[in-house]
């Protein structure tokens, strides 16, 4: 018996084995421990890797990293992977159907993404979702998720053998978005402690044991290197591509989640980072038996290898789904040889493509599409009862049955509302103390526009003057507290709140924790920043010298400053993106600004238009203002000249007179509260959930 000697090095001992040599010395020699015994690790790697997958008589298929990729010796008939258990099928759909409706012209005609798509992912199982750009991958990833919005979705999905249930789905799942938007600020250990805060129920455990989950899922990614390293964002430099999207994983992995969806993770990574991660999630799929399902574009012929199953999905329809390790035998079976040296999903991905280049190109490629999706039909329904897998023949009606009696899966209990909310407020308030940008560019801005319109009113007098002057002052504290306040916070909200979104996608948190914290963390930088420059205006320009006045004008403009937080956050929930905001929230703080009473006396103005005044913030504000300024004020006329004998008239000329200091201020507050219970309602009807459920 020939002896294989002990190699170290994984393409070495692939290189060897794929060498036509030691392929028929292999094939001669039943394999069994004792002979891959001098492997070491290697063996332990290959009896988990379906790169290389042997069956009962020993013929072998290598696909493997050494540039050999095509199969090696036909294997008959197709096996099952050896990771997944399919006794213990976690997620089981069929028959599923997702459809929309595209307008052609005039007419409207049914689009079908998803054409009866059937299969299960089991316990241990990494499965990878391929094919060619507008395939249906994501859709499909989606609709396993729940997170299908519009159209018509159909057909059956089960998760352990019960209806999906809504409440808990999302908590007992996890789905890696493609984009890794995370808190820039934080580093990647706050990140995670952060999110196993707010993900891991109290009940169940300990702050320790929430760290030491954290401790165990960083050093699980290899992420140690980097733990004290922020996440960084386009401006500023922080972990790379790879090891974000390993920091994303393992905040989705904190929760023990029975199903992992993964949507590209592997894109814009190098071939190492993607190999690394998608290796990772493999390794830990295996070693908590949780499923894992991913969308992957072109994957390299390691990474390929590295899936227990493929579907190969092809406009819609299912055109090979089952171990990754045989599927070259199955096209080599219906005529489709993978040639030795390409990379097999490269070459599966080339059959599934339309080509669009002539005419005949497209005929020629959709007939074989729809022969290859025929032909996996076929083949399903002959080996239906061994895959242990619903039919595939198109127009019956699903199969599944949800068993009643199985084990009801429950999520956990959620942290209290103070809980929540103590640990949000915490985190933004260490994620703004280190925007260094939204904090400088407030600071600064209140300091300098403080010390500029000082200077330029400096030191008013009580003479007829002053009158044009003070109101000028007046008007620009009101214009501090608005565009200054709301158009930085509105940049911050929006990137928030679609980190937010994400969150709550996977139900982490409650909305009203994540809104009172956002509250609570914008107020207070809005309301120090103004104080800075009201002091510097008030006592430069030489407003009133009167403590009582002072402490009042400082009221008014808090009261400002706190509408101005409120329209930011109903702006940032109305809007679809930070670019709609930035053109409805100054086109709102302009007319605010045109109808505050100093650019047209608010009597003067046409009815059709006057009303708007009741409604604006900056008119109370103003006149609150106007009111604490100029009452009691007597001015030094000079002979001859015309002018305001005393303040009272400056408050009547104006307009500003229909209501007391504390009526307007009370408007404010008023304002302010509708505001804030808007913003509230926007969010709650942005997240509200409109996704499709069967
Ligand atoms: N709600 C929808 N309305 C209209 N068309 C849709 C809708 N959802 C998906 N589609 C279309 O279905 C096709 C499949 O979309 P999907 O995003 O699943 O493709 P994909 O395979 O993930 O592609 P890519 O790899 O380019 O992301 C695309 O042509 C897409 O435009």
């Amino acid at each position: 018996m020939p002896i294989l000697p002990k190699i170290v090095g994984k393409n070495i001992a692939l290189k060897m084995i794929a060498s036509t040599e030691n392929r028929e010395i292999l094939n001669s020699v039943p394999l069994d421990a004792h002979v891959v015994e001098g492997f070491g690790d290697l063996t332990s790697d290959f009896h988990q890797s379906p790169a290389l997958s042997i069956n009962n008589s020993n013929a072998m298929s290598i696909a493997g990293s050494n540039g050999v990729y095509g199969n090696a010796v036909p294997i008959q008939p197709l096996k099952a992977p050896s990771s997944g258990d399919t006794s213990n099928v976690i997620l089981k759909w069929d028959k599923l159907k997702y459809e929309v409706k595209t307008k052609a012209g005039k007419n409207i005609d049914t689009r079908v993404i998803l054409n009866e798509i059937t299969g299960q992912v089991c316990a241990g199982e990494t499965i990878a979702i391929i094919g060619s750009s507008g395939a249906g991958k994501t859709t499909l990833l989606n609709a396993l998720s729940s997170r299908i919005v519009g159209g018509s979705l159909s057909g059956q999905v089960l998760f352990h053998g019960r209806q999906r249930n809504p409440g808990t789905y999302k908590r007992l799942t996890a789905y890696v978005q493609q984009d890794d938007i995370m808190h820039a600020m934080l580093t990647v250990n706050e990140t995670l402690s952060y999110a196993s805060r707010l993900r891991l129920p109290n009940s169940q455990y300990t702050q320790e044991e929430k760290s030491e989950r954290v401790a165990s899922i960083i050093k699980k990614l290899r992420l140690e290197g980097i733990r004290n390293s922020q996440i960084g964002n386009a401006k500023t430099r922080g972990v790379s591509g790879g090891e974000r999207k390993r920091v994303s994983i393992g905040a989705e992995l904190l929760t023990d989640p029975h199903l992992l969806f993964l949507d590209e993770p592997t894109s814009g990574l190098d071939s190492n980072s993607s190999q690394l991660v998608v290796e990772l999630i493999k390794q830990v799929t295996r070693e908590r038996q949780i499923g894992a399902m991913m969308t992957i574009h072109q994957p390299s012929a390691r990474i390929f290898n590295t899936f227990d199953k493929v579907i190969l999905l092809s406009q819609g329809c299912i055109v090979y789904f089952g171990p990754t390790a045989t599927a070259i035998d199955y096209f080599a079976g219906i005529g489709y040889q993978c040639p030795m040296h390409e990379n097999p999903a490269d070459y599966f991905i080339d059959l599934m493509t339309l080509d669009f280049r002539t005419k005949e190109a497209l005929a020629d490629s959709r007939s074989r599409v729809a022969g290859l999706a025929q032909n996996f039909i076929e083949y399903r329904s002959k080996h239906k009862q061994a895959d242990n897998m619903p039919g595939l023949h198109a127009g019956e009606k699903s199969e599944l049955t949800s068993v009643s009696d199985a084990p009801l899966v429950e999520a956990s209990p959620r942290n209290s509302w103070i809980f929540e909310y103590k640990t949000l407020v915490h985190r933004d308030s260490i994620n703004l103390m280190r925007n260094m940008t939204f904090l400088l560019s407030q600071g600064v801005q209140s300091l300098v526009t403080a010390l500029i319109v000082g200077f330029m009113f400096f030191y008013l007098k009580h003479d007829a003057i002053s009158v044009q002057n003070r109101l000028g002052v007046l008007y620009i504290i009101v214009l501090n507290a608005t565009f200054p306040v709301v158009m930085p916070s509105l940049q911050t909200f929006v990137q928030e709140r679609d980190i937010m979104l994400r969150e709550r996608a996977s139900a982490v948190y409650r909305v009203t924790t994540f809104y009172v914290a956002k509250a609570t963390s914008f107020i207070p930088i809005a309301l120090i920043t103004g104080i800075i420059f009201i002091l510097g205006v008030y006592f430069i320009s030489h407003l009133v010298f009167d403590t009582g006045k002072f402490f009042i004008a400082l009221g008014i403009f808090a009261c400002l400053n706190i509408v101005s937080v409120a329209f930011m956050l109903l702006i940032g929930c109305s809007v679809e993106n930070i670019d709609i905001a930035f053109v409805i929230g100054p086109a709102i703080l302009t007319l605010q600004l045109l109808f505050g009473g100093l650019l047209a006396n608010p009597s003067t103005i046409t009815p059709v238009l006057r009303w708007l005044r009741w409604i604006n913030p900056v008119y109370y504000a103003y006149a609150a203002l106007i009111r604490n300024e100029f009452t009691g004020m007597t001015f030094e006329c000079d002979s001859g000249e015309q002018c305001y004998e005393n303040g009272e008239q400056v408050v009547a000329t104006y307009s500003m007179d229909h209501f007391s200091i504390w009526a307007n201020a009370l408007f404010l507050l008023l304002i302010a509260a509708v505001y804030f219970v808007s913003g509230y309602a926007m969010l709650r009807w942005k997240i509200k959930p409109k996704y499709i459920w069967i």
